[in-house]
């Protein structure tokens, strides 16, 4: 059965593909595999986040982020570039360290917002963290059995997205965007985990 595809940046990944192909074929040139681009990737979003966010730093944060979760999409580029068309081990990697990533970047915001006393707002986005990784949990499961379940409000690039603009310009004084993000992030992430858990379950019951 096919399902519907809500969530709306799926449909940038080809342009920034195509952006992003010279470089890959540069790193290929040189003898860089996906995988160190994935580890580099991984690496130097968790160091910006639990550096600058804690620190107060949320548009230098988010820019330095923005700048290493695109390596995400490198990783793919440079695996199919090579000619294999990517190995399991790559994208087992790949997804893992995405979620170490995603881990470390809502765990900057916390810090950040325990640092300002705001205790509500670290909730929400413990909210935003606990709910993102259930979201993925929920494909990981449902592909181990043979399943699908990739729908949803927000998926990945959409978290990403919320979450980075709004500390952007929440560092550059914009008032309230950084709360209303959370807020919105927290509740579409409990919403996606609910649309996958009904995908889920309708295939079950087709079977
Ligand atoms: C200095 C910074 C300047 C800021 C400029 C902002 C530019 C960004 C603008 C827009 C971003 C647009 C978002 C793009 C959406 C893309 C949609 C999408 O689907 O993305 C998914 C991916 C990656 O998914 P995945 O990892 O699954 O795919 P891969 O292609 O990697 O393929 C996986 C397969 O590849 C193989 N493989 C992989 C790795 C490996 N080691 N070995 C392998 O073999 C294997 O077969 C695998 O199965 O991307 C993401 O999830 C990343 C999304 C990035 C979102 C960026 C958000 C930033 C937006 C704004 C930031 C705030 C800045 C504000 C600026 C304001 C200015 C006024
Ligand atoms: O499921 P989700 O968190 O929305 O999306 C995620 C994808 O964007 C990511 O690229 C992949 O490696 C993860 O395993 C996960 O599926
Ligand atoms: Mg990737
Ligand atoms: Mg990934």
């Amino acid at each position: 059965m096919a399902y519907d595809r809500t969530a709306m940046l799926k449909l940038l990944r080809p342009a920034m593909t195509r952006i992003l192909t010279p470089l890959g074929r540069a790193l290929v040139g040189r003898g860089i595999g996906p995988n160190a681009v994935t580890a580099v990737g991984t690496l130097g979003t968790v160091v910006s986040a639990l550096l600058f966010f804690p620190l107060g730093q949320l548009t230098w944060g988010a820019l330095v982020i923005t700048l290493f979760v695109l390596f995400d999409l490198l990783d793919g580029v440079v695996a199919r570039l090579g000619g294999k068309g990517g190995s399991t081990w790559g994208a087992f990697l790949d997804s893992t360290l995405d979620r170490v990533a995603d881990a470390a970047i809502f765990a900057g915001l916390i810090l950040y917002f325990i640092n300002t006393d705001d205790t509500l707002m670290a909730a929400v986005t413990l909210v935003c963290l606990a709910a993102g990784t259930i979201v993925s949990y929920a494909k990981a499961r449902a592909e181990g059995l043979g399943l699908t379940a990739d729908v949803g409000l927000a998926e990945r690039p959409e978290r990403l997205v919320v979450a980075l603009v709004a500390a952007c310009f929440s560092g550059l004084g914009v008032p309230y965007i950084l709360p209303v993000g959370m807020w919105l992030l927290a509740v579409a992430s409990v919403i996606t985990v609910g649309q996958r858990v009904v995908a889920v379950y309708q295939q079950t019951r087709e079977k």
